[in-house]
């Protein structure tokens, strides 16, 4: 089935998530679920954007360096951020202020402390300001009634900081989607267990748990590991429950104990797509079984990853109701292989992972290296019958979280 075809099938078979209420210190990494307007102006009254002096601006009118205007300083506490304005500021005067301190009544304009000589209770201002000057007007900032978060956006710390400033301390968020890992294989040990005979760790389902958690904001549940039995593999998918997405690793080849083929036609899984045209993961399938969405990918290391990341990304615009991925996608160059030849094109899309870093300000992605640290923080997906050649450039989707 054409894979992108495939990934609109899911996109049906999703729902919005319900909302719940978090706290802003809660709030980091989740999805705003209704958008939201500032419930006040910031600042809510004008301030000084300055250490110096409120003054009236028609005060200055005829400042110059050789007959500066003098303006007496009221005597009172200097307004700093927080305290009470003074009473009216009479014209011909002036008052000491902080920055962020209230603009007093009488005052349209703030000058800074080292633009004036103050003498003997009194400034002396060389040059004429204008009204407004050095004042954050009210709603300068954040007007009233405006929208600050729309729903769907991930909030950042952006967004935090916006909402607290508006003195939102809580909002409406979507909950997290709940997401049951599952590694199939006779071979596979947890990291802890003991390495014995012809087995390996299972590393494949850590690096979906984790960008099921830090990419797509879910709660995993980790189900851990089952041997190649049909009977294991059923009796544990049919103990899950409460879970929006199930995620097998393993078990959907042809071999003796691939069992994933068998045992969807055994438990009626409704099939949304199978036989992808894009490789690695072309022996992936999705389908619903007990109301539940179940992605099948294949086994690996890093087998799933991209077809997981896709899958994901679409559901994840019905699940937050969103209109982009969640994924950040980049243009870049892409390195050729080492040894240069790219690879025969065909009738599959070819995904790649891969690295991307910066290089004289371009964007290169660098194809996965087998054996090197930190060489897989992206993919490409290059479509049916177009190779790699010098120059190639395209979108790599970042495996990471973006913010909106
Ligand atoms: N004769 C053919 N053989 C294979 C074909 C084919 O077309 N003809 N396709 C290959 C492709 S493509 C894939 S993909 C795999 C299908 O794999 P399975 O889904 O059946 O995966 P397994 O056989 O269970 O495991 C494959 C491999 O990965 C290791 N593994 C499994 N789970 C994990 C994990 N969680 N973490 C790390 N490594 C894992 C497992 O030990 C195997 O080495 O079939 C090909 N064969
Ligand atoms: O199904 Mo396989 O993942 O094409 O490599």
């Amino acid at each position: 089935m054409d894979f992108y075809k495939a990934l609109s099938t899911v996109k049906s078979f999703a729902e919005e998530l319900e909302k719940e209420w978090v706290s802003l210190d809660r709030a980091p990494g989740r999805v705003c679920g209704s958008t939201i307007r500032a419930s006040l102006s910031v600042p809510s009254s004008p301030l000084s954007r300055w250490d110096g002096f409120a003054v009236g601006s028609i005060d200055t009118a005829t400042a110059s360096v050789s007959r500066p205007v003098a303006l007496e300083i009221v005597q009172s506490e200097p307004i700093t951020a927080g305290s009470y304005t003074e009473p009216e500021v009479a014209p011909g005067r002036c008052a000491k202020i902080m920055t962020g301190g209230l603009i007093p009544p009488g005052c349209d304009a703030v000058v800074r402390y080292e633009d004036v000589t103050e003498r003997e209770g009194r400034i002396f201002v060389r040059s004429p300001v204008s009204a407004g000057d050095g004042i954050i007007k009210t709603g300068q900032l954040i007007r009233k009634g405006q929208i600050i978060t729309r729903k769907g956006t991930v909030i950042s710390p952006y967004n935090l900081c916006i909402l607290a400033e508006t003195g939102a301390a809580t909002l409406p968020a979507f909950r997290k989607p709940r997401i049951g890992i599952l590694a199939i294989g006779d071979e596979l040990l947890l990291p802890g267990e003991r390495l014995d005979g012809p087995k390996r760790y299972a590393g494949g389902q850590y690096f979906l748990a984790g960008l099921a958690e830090k990419v797509f904001g879910a709660f995993v549940l980790n189900l851990g590991i089952v041997r190649d039995s049909p009977e294991e593999i059923e009796k544990t998918v049919k103990s899950v429950k409460c879970i929006d997405l199930l995620v097998t690793t393993g078990g959907t080849g042809k071999g003796t104990k691939d069992h994933i083929d068998a045992l969807w036609k055994t438990l009626n899984v409704k099939e949304l797509f199978s036989g992808l045209n894009i490789k690695p993961g072309k022996s992936s399938r999705c389908g619903i079984f007990n109301d539940t969405l179940w992605l099948a990918l294949p086994g690996g290391a890093m087998g799933g990853v991209v077809i997981f990341t896709e899958v994901l990304n679409e559901i994840a615009k019905i699940w937050y109701d969103r209109r982009e991925v969640l994924t950040p996608r980049i243009r870049v160059e892409v390195s050729l292989t080492p040894d240069g030849n790219g690879f025969e094109p065909g009738s599959n899309y070819l995904s790649f992972l891969g690295f991307v870093e910066r290089k004289d300000g371009e964007f290169m992605f660098r194809l996965q290296d087998d054996n090197i640290y930190r060489s897989v923080n992206a993919y490409i997906i290059v479509p049916p019958g177009e190779n790699i050649v010098p120059g190639y450039t395209t979108e790599a989707t970042l495996l990471m979280s973006g913010w909106d």
